[in-house]
Formats: C-alpha cells, sequence, structure tokens
C-alpha cells in the first residue's frame, strides 16, 4: 500500500496486478545494474549548431508550433477531484498519463523503498516547481512555507536549485545559503567545486566558495546579444527580454497571441548573427543559450561529481522540475541509473521523468514528506 495524503489524487494508491513492473514504479534502472558508471568528467564540447539562415522563416522551422505548446494553460483544480474526472476530459487524458508516470506522492513509499541504505540528493528546478507560474518573472516568487519544506530538506539532504535564470537572482529568490546552486541552466555553478576548471569566489555572506562556468567566453557575447534582443523587441507589447548572464529569455507570455510570428522572427533574425548561440523552447518563453554541450543534466552529474556522491550504489539522485529545459536531468538520471526525474505538470506531456507531481503545491508536500520519512529513519 502506497502513502495516502489528503491531497485530492485518488488514483493509484494501488496499482492493479496487471499494470507491469515499471509502471508500478519500479525504476528498471534501479534494479541490480551490471556497470558503475564513468567517473565523473568535467569536458564539455562545442557542438555545431544549424546552419544559420537556412530557414527563412519561424513557420518553416516549427518555432510557432513549439511556442504554441510551450505551456499549459492555468486551470482550477476543483477540490473534488471525482466531481471534475467526471465533468473534463483532460482529467481522464491526465490519468491514463499517470499510469506511465504515477504521482511521486501515491508511490512514495516505493521511492523511499529505494532510498533505504542511500544518501538522497535532491535538485530542484525553481520556477514552476517551487514557484507557481505567473505573468511577471520578477513576481515568481517561492512562498515561506515552500522555503521552509526546502530548508528542511537541506537539513537531512544534499540540496541544489538548478535553475535558468541568472544564478545570483535565483538565489536572491530562494535566500537559503544552505543549498548549492546552479544558475543558467547549469552553466553557472556555486559549490563545493572540485573541479581544476573551477575559480575562487565569495558568495553573498562573503564566504568563500568555487564557481564552475563552463561558458565564460560566452559572457560578451551574451551581453551584446541581449542588448540586440531588447532593442529588437522593444516595439512589441509585453515582450521581455531578461539577461541570465550565460543566456538570455525573450518572454512572450505577455504578448498577443497574433503577435508572436513576430517576435519569433525577430529573435531568429538577430540569432542568424550568432553561430554559436542556439534557442531553446521554455514556457512561455524563448531562451538564447551557447552552443556547447552542457545543460542541467550535466550540471547535476557535475554537482553528483564534486560533492562525492557518484555512486549509484550509495546514492539516490531526485531531480524535481517541470520545463524542457528539466528534461536533461531526467535523462541523465534514467540513463545512468541514478535516481528518478520528477515532471511537475497539471497536463500530460512527453517526459524522460519517471514520476509527476501536479503542481508546486504537491512538491511541497512531497519534500515534507522526504523529511517525515527521514525523521522516522533516524529515530529508529
Ligand atoms: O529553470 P527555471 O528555474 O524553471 O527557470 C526557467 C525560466 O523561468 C522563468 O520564466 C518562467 O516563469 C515565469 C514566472 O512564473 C513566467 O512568467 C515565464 O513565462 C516562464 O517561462 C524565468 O523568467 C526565465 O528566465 C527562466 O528561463
Amino acid at each position: 500500500m502506497e502513502l495516502k495524503t489528503n491531497h485530492a489524487a485518488p488514483v493509484l494508491t494501488d496499482p492493479a496486478p496487471t499494470i507491469s513492473k515499471s509502471r508500478l514504479g519500479i525504476h528498471s534502472s534501479l534494479l541490480p545494474y551490471s556497470q558503475q558508471g564513468a567517473p565523473f568528467s568535467s569536458k564539455y564540447i562545442t557542438i555545431p549548431r544549424k546552419k544559420p539562415g537556412k530557414l527563412d522563416d519561424v513557420w518553416s522551422n516549427g518555432w510557432l508550433d513549439a511556442m504554441k505548446s510551450s505551456s499549459p494553460p492555468r486551470k482550477k483544480l476543483n477540490k473534488d477531484f471525482s466531481v471534475e474526472v467526471a465533468s473534463d476530459d483532460n482529467d481522464n487524458a491526465y490519468l491514463s498519463w499517470m499510469l506511465k508516470h504515477p504521482s511521486a506522492l501515491n508511490f512514495f513509499e516505493r521511492i523511499t523503498s529505494f532510498a533505504r541504505n542511500k544518501k538522497i540528493a535532491v535538485f530542484l528546478d525553481y520556477d514552476g516547481t517551487l514557484s507557481p507560474i505567473v505573468d511577471d518573472p520578477d513576481r515568481a516568487l517561492m512562498s515561506d512555507a515552500m522555503r521552509d519544506a526546502v530548508r528542511n530538506v537541506a537539513k537531512y539532504f544534499p540540496t541544489a536549485i538548478i535553475s535558468g535564470r541568472n544564478r545570483d537572482k535565483v538565489y536572491e529568490l530562494v535566500g537559503l545559503t544552505e543549498l548549492y546552486y546552479a544558475g543558467s541552466h547549469g552553466m553557472d555553478i556555486m559549490g563545493p567545486v572540485t573541479n581544476t576548471d573551477s575559480v575562487n569566489s565569495t558568495d553573498q555572506q562573503g564566504k568563500e566558495v568555487k564557481l564552475f562556468q563552463p561558458a565564460k567566453e560566452f559572457l560578451p557575447m551574451i551581453d551584446e546579444v541581449f542588448r540586440t534582443l531588447v532593442e529588437n523587441t522593444k516595439g512589441i507589447k509585453g515582450a521581455k527580454v531578461e539577461n541570465h548572464k550565460f543566456c538570455a529569455s525573450v518572454h512572450y507570455r505577455n504578448v498577443d497571441e497574433k503577435n508572436w510570428s513576430t517576435i519569433a522572427q525577430r529573435v531568429h533574425d538577430v540569432l542568424k548573427d550568432y553561430p554559436r548561440l542556439r534557442l531553446t523552447h521554455g514556457r512561455k518563453v524563448l531562451e538564447v543559450r551557447p552552443v556547447i554541450e552542457w545543460n542541467k543534466g550535466k550540471a547535476v552529474e557535475f554537482l553528483l561529481g564534486s560533492l562525492g556522491l557518484y555512486s549509484r550504489d550509495e546514492v539516490l539522485s531526485i531531480y524535481i522540475g517541470d520545463d524542457r529545459t528539466d528534461e536533461d536531468a531526467f535523462k541523465v538520471l534514467k540513463k545512468k541509473n541514478r535516481g528518478y526525474g520528477i515532471l511537475v505538470s497539471p497536463i500530460p506531456k512527453e517526459t524522460s521523468a519517471f514520476y509527476s507531481l501536479r503542481e508546486p503545491a504537491e512538491v511541497m508536500e512531497f519534500l515534507k514528506a522526504l523529511v517525515s520519512w527521514k525523521d522516522q529513519e533516524e529515530a529508529n
């Protein structure tokens, strides 16, 4: 019997016997494996971007399709789940999707059973995971209750925030000194870095820290492209450009949909002049970043290595995120048998995450459950 929570999600607490092992929440990767992964390597290489300018407009390269599907509509959830299921076909689709990606709350006991006798490492995305998605990125605030939950988790488990945002900004939003932080989609890591490429720095408290910044050489280029993007999108009502130091974001959440092709075309045109930059899609945001083989997945591996947590026998990693950029981390955990990705989504999505949670409120509940479980373990 799985842990029941008081949250409304009356499915999959007792999986039907006919469901296959993988659907029961047994991560095949956590069953005995034959080979230990290669030791941590800091190698990151530049990968070629598709020829710039080959596609003339944003329709032909699929940008607009990606933009349209880039963020689920915000929907008010009815507290009485069963009423909602009956009244909404989307929820039937969600429930069948959950057979493939069960709720991490409903399968909590199964997760912790794999964690027994192991250390747990926790990786958390920020926007849409710890804070709800809101129209203004500057107002994406984390609640005090969520902050307490993260603080408590970090008392027991090494915990890192892996965000697309500027590292200083996400640190300011989270405000917990006891965590490790990776900004710019993992391209700006502050932590116990033991890698030779790391440099000494000081954190906001003046404490000595190590920084690992694999895209450092792109700093002037990102700064330049940021200013060009601001200039070229300033006539588009609702557009907002953010400089995240090693990447830049162009938000279109508040842009009228009829102008999405315009904003996409402007970004596309700017990128034509920067063959060493590429575009990725986030939630109603176009992200411009260096063409290097570095992402949130690499950042997770890097942190595990720096923290001495690389052994799959001894460590179970949990990564919670809501965004396409989090898929890189989910893939690493899945492919390298390192633990569980948990996708935060109120709608079905193609994902490499093993489990799911609907919204930040459930993330908080999951984090609290981890702490209670550990408290009990310690007491026994
Ligand atoms: O990796 P994350 O920590 O999830 O950061 C990803 C992006 O998050 C922010 O944008 C998203 O959240 C905003 C606030 O809720 C929302 O307005 C926006 O539409 C979302 O895309 C941040 O502003 C971006 O720069 C990050 O890349």
